[in-house]
């Protein structure tokens, strides 16, 4: 969560830096907060399952691990929209 959180912060310092328009700024928000809402979502998970089975099971660790997924999937999303959205202002940025 830490990590996801300065990622967040780090996309919107160059959002800031490169100006870029209002579309740009929903899909990074879109972005961050589905990776936000998976993760929240992820604890809840992992912390149900910890209170339910203290022993390992498979359906623990099913539910662990497909939890963890939705965490990756809502990621690979955000460093998807992070390129559409900062690669091509950062590209004129730097090579006019
Ligand atoms: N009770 C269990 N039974 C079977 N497998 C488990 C169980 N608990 C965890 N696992 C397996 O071990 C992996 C790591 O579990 P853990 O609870 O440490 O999740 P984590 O994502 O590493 O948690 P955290 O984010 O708190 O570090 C899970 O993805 C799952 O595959």
């Amino acid at each position: 969560m830490r990590f996801h959180v300065g990622a967040a912060i780090a996309a919107a310092a160059a959002g800031i830096w490169l100006r870029i328009p209002a579309g740009g700024w929903l899909w990074l928000g879109a972005a961050v907060s589905a990776v936000w809402t998976t993760e929240l979502i992820n604890t809840a998970v992992e912390r149900t399952v910890d209170l339910a089975t203290p022993e390992r099971h498979p359906l623990a660790k099913a539910a662990k691990d497909a939890a963890a997924g939705a965490v990756l999937v809502a990621a690979s999303f955000a460093v998807f929209v992070g390129l559409v959205v900062l690669a091509p202002p950062l590209c004129r940025l730097l090579f006019g």
